[in-house]
């Protein structure tokens, strides 16, 4: 009996795996040529013969974030800064991310600040950490969400707030066709989600760069 349960237990590992598991190269590039396909292509044709494995290879910069840590980007903290405990604000990092429902582009700036309490983060890091989160499907309110947790996370600050400004490609070059029109999504925590003046200061700092 106990090798009956054995054995199941086993196979149903197996299935586990492989649900969760990354498709070979070679069915991606498969999927790939169905699409072109599908565009209504020739996937045989000279010019395409490569696009499946250059595609392919896009992927994995494009969707490289589900392969980061977002807690390790940002686990090293400089203690001596003399008690600086002031805003740090890194405003105009640019990103590129794809939309969840369309899997088409994204992309525009962001907006990062925090209050320390126990020392400050790396600059680099904070670009790290919302490139962590582009390079994922996602819509623009769940980037900005999981960016102001992480750094509340990581750095027990005061307070957080983050803003991103986005074009999203599927309402400008389909669909509703809307090109130019910009998205704006802010996340506060701590003092900035508590106090109006707070918020203030950060979107005065983000568009004039002086308090
Ligand atoms: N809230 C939010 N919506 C997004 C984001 N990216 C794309 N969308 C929207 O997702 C929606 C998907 O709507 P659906 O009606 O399911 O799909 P659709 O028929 O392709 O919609 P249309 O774009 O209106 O043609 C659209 O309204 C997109 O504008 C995002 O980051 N956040
Ligand atoms: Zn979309």
């Amino acid at each position: 009996m106990d090798d009956v349960v054995k054995s199941l237990s086993t196979r149903l590992n197996s299935v586990a795996d492989k649900s969760s598991t990354r498709p070979s190269r070679e069915e991606a590039e498969a999927a790939v040529r169905t699409l072109i396909r599908w565009a209504g292509d020739d996937p045989g044709r000279e010019g395409l013969q490569d696009t499946p494995m250059r595609v392919a290879k896009a992927f994995r910069e494009f969707y490289a974030g589900y392969g980061e840590n977002p807690g390790e980007i940002l686990d090293k903290i400089f203690s001596e800064v003399e008690g600086y405990d002031d805003i740090v604000l890194v405003r105009d990092i640019p990103f590129y991310s794809h939309c969840e429902h369309h899997m088409v582009p994204f992309y525009g700036v962001a907006h990062l600040a925090y209050y320390p309490t126990k020392g400050v983060v790396g600059l680099s890091k904070l670009a790290r950490l919302v490139d962590a989160y582009a390079r994922r499907l996602q819509t623009q309110e769940t980037m900005t969400a999981q960016i102001a947790s992480a750094m509340e996370k990581a750095l027990a600050p005061r307070g957080v707030a983050v803003m991103l400004e986005a074009e999203h490609m599927c309402m400008s070059m389909r669909g509703i066709q809307k090109a130019g029109a910009l998205t704006l999504t802010t996340q506060f925590k701590g003092v900035f989600k508590e106090d109006p003046a707070e918020q203030v200061r950060f979107l005065t700092l983000v568009r004039n760069g002086k308090a």
